[in-house]
C-alpha cells in the first residue's frame, strides 16, 4: 500500500528551516531546575534519540517541543512557532505526540483509535464520520505499522505492543511535521520491540521531510535510522548532535555516570557495563 497524499511531512523542506528551534533554555519548577540552558535544533528528515537516566529532564524537554508548557526563560520554537506567542491547542494539532499514557477510557476498535487523530480527541465525538480520505489514510497507516489485523480488536484486548503501534499510526493522521516518541518500546517483548523498530525506520523512509524525538532510557531500543542524539544528565545537555558523534563509550558513561561500553553493530546500538581490569589472583 502507498501514501494515499503527500503533504508538507512527505517532501522534505528545501529550506530545511528548523522544525524545532530551542535556545538556553530554563524550565524551573518549585525553584528547581528541570532543564538548565537546554538548546536544540531539528531539522526536517532528523530523527532525534533523546537519552538520559532517570529523571534527567526528557520527558520535561517533550512537553515543551510538544507545546504542553512554556520555558521559564529562553526561547522554544516549534514549526516555526514561538511557544508563549501561539494559540498552543492549534499548534498541537499539527504535533504527532505518541503518550505512553494514552487516557482511552472507552473500549474502542484499533481503527476508531487511529480515527480519533483526525479529531485531536480521545474518543469519536458524537455524530463525527471520517471522510473517504481520512478512512483511506488510517488504512494506509494501520498498514504501514502492521496493525490491519487488529483494526476491528478492542482497546482492552490488544497487546501492549500492537496498542503503541496503534498510537503511532493515530499520531500520524493529521500528517505531522514533527513526532515526537516516548519511550514507544518499554515493556515490549523482543519480537514486538523489534517490530516497532522496523515500522519506524519504514515511516521514515515513506515520510523523507518528518522529524521525530525518541525518548529511550536503552540504547538497543533506538532504530537504525537515528540520525543524532543528545544525552542529558541532571537537566543539562551533556553532548548533542549526529549521533556518532555523541553515542560513544565516554558520553554516555559520563552521562549514566558509570563505565558504560557502546557497541555499534548493522547499524544498531547495545551498552554494557564495561569491564574493569581483572585484580591481582585472590583478590
Ligand atoms: N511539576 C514538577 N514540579 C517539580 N518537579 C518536577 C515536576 N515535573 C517533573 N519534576 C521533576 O523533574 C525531574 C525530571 O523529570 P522528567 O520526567 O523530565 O525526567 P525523565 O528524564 O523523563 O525521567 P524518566 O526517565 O524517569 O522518565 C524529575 O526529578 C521529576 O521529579
Amino acid at each position: 500500500m502507498t501514501a494515499p497524499d503527500t503533504t508538507a511531512a512527505d517532501t522534505a523542506e528545501p529550506s530545511g528551516r528548523p522544525v524545532v528551534a530551542a535556545d538556553g533554555v530554563d524550565l524551573v519548577r518549585n525553584r528547581r531546575a528541570l532543564l538548565d540552558q537546554v538548546s536544540m535544533v531539528v531539522r526536517p528528515g532528523e530523527h532525534w534519540a533523546l537519552i538520559g537516566p532517570n529523571g534527567a529532564g526528557k520527558s520535561t524537554l517533550v512537553s515543551l517541543l510538544s507545546a504542553q508548557q512554556h520555558p521559564t526563560r529562553g526561547s522554544v520554537e516549534v514549526l516555526g512557532r514561538l511557544l508563549g506567542r501561539t494559540d498552543m491547542r492549534e499548534l498541537r494539532r499539527h504535533i504527532g505526540h505518541v503518550n505512553p499514557r494514552h487516557d482511552l477510557r472507552s473500549a474502542l476498535p484499533g481503527r476508531a483509535i487511529v480515527l480519533t487523530g483526525a479529531t485531536g480527541s480521545i474518543e469519536i465525538p458524537p455524530r463525527w464520520e471520517p471522510s473517504a480520505a481520512e478512512s483511506e489514510r488510517a488504512e494506509y497507516l494501520m498498514d504501514l505499522l502492521g496493525v490491519t489485523a487488529q483494526r476491528d480488536a478492542l482497546w482492552p484486548t490488544l497487546s501492549q505492543g500492537e496498542r503503541g503501534r496503534i498510537l503511532i499510526a493515530r499520531a500520524l493522521m493529521p500528517t505531522p511535521r514533527l513526532l515526537l516518541l516516548d519511550e514507544p518500546a518499554t515493556g515490549l517483548d523482543v519480537a514486538a520491540r523489534e517490530q516497532l523498530l522496523a515500522s519506524i525506520d519504514q515511516l521514515r523512509r515513506e515520510h523523507p521531510g518528518l522529524a521525530t524525538v525518541l525518548v529511550t532510557h536503552h540504547l538497543e531500543e533506538l532504530p537504525e535510522s537515528t540520525t543524532h542524539a543528545m544525552l542529558l544528565r541532571s537537566a543539562q545537555v551533556v553532548a548533542s548532535g549526529a549521533v556518532g558523534d555523541v553515542l560513544t563509550t565516554k558520553l554516555v558513561s559520563t552521562c549514566f555516570d558509570h563505565p558504560i561500553e557502546i557497541e555499534r553493530r548493522d547499524g544498531r546500538w547495545s551498552a554494557r557495563a564495561a569491564r574493569t581490569a581483572p585484580g591481582p589472583a585472590g583478590l
